[in-house]
């Protein structure tokens, strides 16, 4: 339903809230999660990210070396049920949102921090969604 970016390129909602999405939108979203082990839902793509929030997130992805085999990124500017419906089933308020081996990791600030600990390091590494290192020039 929603086109994958070529992989080259590399609020909280209680429960009571009414649901927005359709069953078809959910069911799309959560294929989108499944396809890759490192999913970004963003704004714009990777080449020409059209938020600045997003543009950090995927830098930050690039500077741990994801795979780009391994990392699927969807435009919700495309979509409005994409933007919405991702943030109802993540539960999240915002974009961008991260998504590593079909589990929600969180937005912009939260990659940072996790970055700066060396947890999205390890979390990457865990999936097995860097780049080997004898391919690393
Ligand atoms: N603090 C957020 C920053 C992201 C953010 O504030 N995104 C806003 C502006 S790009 C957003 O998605 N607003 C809702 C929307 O545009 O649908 C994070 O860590 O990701």
């Amino acid at each position: 339903m929603f086109a994958r970016l070529a992989h080259r390129t590399i609020n909280k909602q209680p429960s009571s809230w009414v649901r927005l999405i359709s069953t078809e939108t959910r069911q799309a979203i959560t294929s989108a999660i499944k396809s890759a082990p490192v999913v970004l839902f963003m704004k714009g793509t990777p080449e020409f990210p059209q938020c600045g929030f997003s543009r950090a997130t995927v830098g930050m992805l690039g500077q741990q070396g994801v795979d780009p085999l391994k990392f699927a990124a969807y435009n919700v500017l495309e979509d409005p049920e994409l933007r919405e419906g991702v943030k109802e089933l993540s539960e999240w308020p915002t974009i961008p949102q991260l998504y590593v081996n079909e589990e929600f990791v969180g937005g912009c600030d939260i990659v940072m921090s996790m970055a700066q600990s060396g947890e999205l390091a390890k979390l990457l590494e865990d999936a097995k969604a860097l780049v080997p290192e004898e391919e690393v020039e």
